[in-house]
């Protein structure tokens, strides 16, 4: 990217705000193993994400969405080109990125509560903040009355929420969700997409959504890109023009079957050239 895209581009971002993520040329190159061939998992990618933009990321298996994914969080590092937030380059992970995986990662060893309010210790809020904090975030992901259990005491879901709930309430500037409800049931998965996205229209985040799922990518997203298949890169972005707040009934309108129809041949065309490519 050019510095006078980049600048259109954080200008057309609103570069005054929180949260204004900027991917430049970013692409990773991952050595052979035992003096195999080097993988380019990531070909060059430019993107950039406005404040509040709700993008989803789309792409056949192995097409590196994690990868880009884990490099934005601070988790790995691009081989060539660079991931800038508010202007300042992402060198490692951060507080102001809040990651939420597909395998439950809370800490076993403490409750819902302790999970959720970890980050703010570091953060030298006082207990009774800490406190305040943790409980309107237990609200946020409707999980009062179960403070004090324990992870392995919940389902899926639930862990999911508090996982949600642990990642926002360090306030991030931006936060990365990867194939977060993978795991769970249709059901549990339907209402976890309706909580996510009430959480966005009434937070305004930044959020970047890893998913296989066609039909969940629209729903969440105001923006779904599509990733070729290995080596990885953006084929196409495509705005979502569906309104908020977003029912979970506009699953069965003629405009979001019109966006899923289009994605799916994108995604199939890209699945199977993967499928041929192994
Ligand atoms: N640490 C690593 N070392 C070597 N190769 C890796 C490493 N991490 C990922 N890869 C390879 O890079 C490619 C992209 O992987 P990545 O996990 O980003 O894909 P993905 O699109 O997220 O896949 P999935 O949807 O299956 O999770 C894959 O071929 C993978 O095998």
């Amino acid at each position: 990217m050019s510095a006078a895209a980049r600048a259109e581009a954080t200008a057309d971002a609103g570069a005054t705000g929180a949260g204004v993520l900027i991917i430049e040329g970013v692409s990773r190159t991952f050595p052979g193993v035992r003096g195999g061939a080097p993988t380019l998992a990531l070909q060059a990618t430019d993107l950039v994400v406005p404040r509040n933009d709700f993008v989803s990321i789309l792409g056949p298996s192995g097409c590196g969405k994690s990868t880009l994914l884990r490099i934005v969080a601070g988790l790995d590092r691009p081989t060539t080109g660079r991931v800038t937030l508010d202007g300042a380059v992402i060198t490692g992970p951060g507080a102001d990125r809040g990651m939420v995986f597909q395998s439950y990662t809370l800490f076993p060893w403490l409750t819902v509560a302790q999970n959720i309010g970890f980050g703010l210790r570091e953060k030298g809020l006082s207990e009774a903040e800490r406190r305040d904090t943790v409980a309107a975030f237990i609200d946020e992901v409707g999980l009062r009355g179960f403070e004090n259990h324990w992870p392995k005491q919940l389902s899926g879901g639930m862990q999911q929420r508090t996982a949600i709930a642990r990642a926002l309430a360090n306030d991030p500037k931006i936060l990365l969700l990867d194939e977060p409800f993978g795991a769970l049931d249709n059901q549990t998965r339907g209402l976890m997409q309706e909580l996510l996205l009430g959480i966005w229209e009434r937070e305004q985040k930044t959020v970047i959504f890893v998913t296989h799922d066609i039909e969940e990518a629209i729903f969440v997203g105001a923006r779904v890109i599509t990733m070729s298949a290995r080596p990885g890169r953006i084929k196409s972005i495509t705005p979502v023009p569906l309104g908020h707040p977003r029912h979970y009934t506009v699953k069965s309108s003629p405009e979001f079957s019109a966006l899923r129809a289009r994605l799916t041949e994108d995604i199939r065309a890209e699945a199977i050239r993967a499928a041929v490519d192994h």
